[in-house]
């Protein structure tokens, strides 16, 4: 591996190198890896929500400085395949892995080590890089020494770089930057990969779609677990700056339509109003957000409506 070092040139002037590469946030659903990844970037492009598996795409953030870049691929909650979202899931984590220079796997230090985790050890266990076993929720840990030791043997006879850290990545943003440090370090002399101004390569409308999906999540954990797509289908900016967005919520059954949308739409309405405040938030503009619920039998186990839906 490179030093990073800066180096002489011939002129004798000294050149400095940048650092750039791929980093994978792995772990079972829940752990906090979208949480990490925001406060390690500083601004929010991952959906957060508190109910499982809400990441479902592979959304990428970008931090850099003049000299350094991490490519964050934040990899959806790896579990056991059920359906095809599920399988799709699981080719997202394998494929995001394959390709990355270093993987931090996220654990929830307020419990020991459970299946889904040894299925995700025994994925980075033999994968020949550098990795950082990294245990999260530490502020409401009872016994966080004793568990990280658990997390750490799931390990064992690992030949790469194995580092360990422990820190609450919702509100320590100082642990979350020493983390970000040692990860830089990790990382090879690479030119950039993206412009330095770059935050994501999400497209705006994928974005947006995020933020509905997370508000909708919220509000409706227990009815429709994780049903839920959701896509804009137009975006449009009118002479005076307001932004017209039209968005879809997509569910599986008639039934659920009734439940996304409540009594008298008061559902829909709240989702809608919730959306569209964090939409302005980071826009600093007004927004106009039209919501229509629709019904896509099945989506989770079709093909072609996972395609249709940007699951691919
Ligand atoms: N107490 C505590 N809770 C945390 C911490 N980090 C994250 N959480 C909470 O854990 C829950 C899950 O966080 P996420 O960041 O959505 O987890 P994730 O691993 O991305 O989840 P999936 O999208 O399901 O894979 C949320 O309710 C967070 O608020 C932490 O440091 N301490």
């Amino acid at each position: 591996m490179n030093t990073g070092s800066s180096e002489l040139n011939t002129s004798g002037n000294t050149q400095s190198q940048t650092r750039s590469g791929f980093v994978a946030i792995v772990g079972k659903p829940n752990v906090g890896k979208s949480t990490l990844l925001n406060s390690m970037l500083g601004v929010k492009v991952a959906p957060i929500s508190p109910k499982p598996q809400t990441s479902r795409r592979g959304v990428r953030g970008i931090y850099s400085t003049p000299e350094e870049q991490i490519v964050f691929v934040d990899t959806p909650g790896l579990h056991r395949p059920k359906d095809a979202l599920g399988k799709y899931m699981n080719g997202e984590v394998h494929s995001a892995l394959a390709d990355v220079d270093v993987i931090l796997w996220v654990v929830d230090l307020r419990h020991p080590p459970a299946d889904e985790d040894e299925l995700v050890a025994r994925i980075v266990r033999d994968l020949p890089k550098p990795l950082v076993l990294v245990g999260n929720k530490l502020d409401a840990a009872k016994y966080p020494d004793e568990a990280l030791r658990l997390y750490a043997a799931q390990l064992e006879g690992r030949t790469g770089d194995t580092q360990q850290v422990m820190l609450s990545a919702q509100n320590d943003p100082g642990a979350t930057a020493e983390l970000r440090a040692s990860v830089l370090a990790l990382l090879p002399e690479n030119p950039f990969f993206f412009p330095v101004g770059a935050a994501s390569d999400q497209s705006r409308e994928d974005w947006a779609a995020e933020i509905i999906r997370e508000e909708a999540m919220k509000r409706l954990r227990d009815e429709i677990p994780y049903a839920i797509a959701t896509r804009v289908t137009s975006w449009t900016e009118r002479q005076d700056g307001l932004q017209r967005i039209e968005a879809e919520l997509v569910v599986e059954k008639q039934s659920h339509k009734g439940i996304v949308i409540g009594q008298g739409g008061k559902q829909l309405r709240d989702i809608g109003q919730a959306a569209r405040k964090q939409l302005e938030v980071f826009l600093s503009k007004h927004i106009y957000l039209g919501l229509e619920v629709i019904v896509i039998p099945n989506w989770r186990a079709d093909q072609e409506a996972l395609r249709e839906l940007g699951y691919e």
